[in-house]
């Protein structure tokens, strides 16, 4: 079997993609952040306080005839951002893109941090990290890639992020149409259940490629990019008027400053972030002060190849033994 589904960006500036995907009979359509970055598929539901509800669309496990409850089983997730949520457990048959897992855990919201709630064309998340990193006890659950694994044609599923625009994602194939050459494959560490791998390399603009390894995530939940700050200051150095702000908490620059373009490489393949990519958005409606795609990942003891980066590319998350991650030029 295989899946195709859309990768909607959510606002102006990309800050997140989501997904239809359906759950319970009859199906309930709702929009998930399909999100490499974490294991749990949480959702906005009938248990979710209204006062935490604003416009998401919400699944009720009583409307569906083949919902179940997971009894004893509760999450809690907390996200390097902050973010969070809790609550209880269902399975029920959930779909995406047409591929079709019986008997998904959907872990149902009790409660939902605020910038859940603000963000109203968001119903929840469907991880696609290691089942390892599944918060619900006391037993895990799996992942949807996880359960689709077996009917799948190939053990794989893509990533086919946009700038301003709607991408894909699939899953038990992949697509030709959507690269030009070859897919370049590099190892992934599966601990501690992240897509973890290395770029061998990164140069600012039309310099040199400084060949370093630098390991980090893909993580397909995260908006930017974070890189060690050394990286980060060679590359805004380039930048007129460019300051690693306090106050906004990363690298601001005028809005119409002429940014380079940042390229990175996995293994011997180059692929080159556009600079309008990195000219993320003005740190306020009408301020001619924007915030960096690019920011430093000194804070977060991890660096985050998050969408600014994969929306350059096509990407391949393998699930064979042992896991590997493809990137192809499109
Ligand atoms: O919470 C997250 C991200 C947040 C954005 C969505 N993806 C998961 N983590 C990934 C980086 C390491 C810490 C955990």
């Amino acid at each position: 079997d295989t899946g195709s589904a859309a990768a909607v960006p959510i606002n102006e500036v990309d800050i997140a993609y989501v997904t239809p995907v359906t759950v319970g009979t009859p199906p309930q359509t709702l929009m998930l952040d399909l999100d490499t970055g974490s294991s749990d598929l949480w959702v906005f539901s009938s248990l979710t306080p209204s006062s935490q509800v604003r416009g998401q669309e919400i699944y009720s496990p009583a409307k569906s005839s083949t919902s179940k409850l997971l009894s004893g089983h509760t999450w809690s997730i907390r996200y390097g951002d902050g973010s969070g949520s809790r609550g209880t457990v269902y399975t029920d048959n959930f779909t995406i893109g047409g591929l079709e897992v019986e008997s998904q855990a959907v872990q149902t919201a009790q409660e939902v941090s605020s910038s859940f709630t603000q963000e109203q064309s968001l119903d929840g998340l469907v991880g696609l990290g290691f089942s390892t990193l599944n918060t619900v006890r006391p037993s895990s659950q799996l992942t949807f890639f996880d359960n689709a694994r077996p009917k799948l044609d190939e053990e794989v599923f893509t990533a086919d992020l946009k700038y301003h625009a709607t991408g894909s994602y699939d899953f038990g194939f992949i697509d030709r149409a959507k690269y030009t050459g070859n897919i370049t494959y590099t190892p992934v560490q599966q601990s501690p259940g992240y897509w973890t791998h290395s770029l061998s390399g990164y140069a600012v603009g039309s310099g040199a490629f400084q060949s370093t390894q630098i390991q980090g995530i893909s993580d397909t939940g995260t908006t930017l990019l974070y890189l060690p700050t050394a990286i980060v200051t060679a590359y805004y150095r380039q930048v007129q008027g460019a300051q690693n702000s306090q106050y906004y908490g990363g690298y601001v620059f005028p809005c119409s400053s002429t940014l380079p373009t940042f390229t990175f490489g996995i293994e011997g393949a180059r692929f080159t972030i556009p600079a309008s990519y990195i000219n993320y958005t003005r740190i306020s409606p009408t301020s001619s002060t924007c915030y960096g795609g690019l920011q430093s990942s000194s804070g977060l003891g991890i660096n985050i190849f998050g969408d600014v980066a994969l929306k350059a590319a096509f990407v391949v998350f393998s699930g064979t033994n042992p896991p590997r991650i493809g990137f192809g030029t499109k």
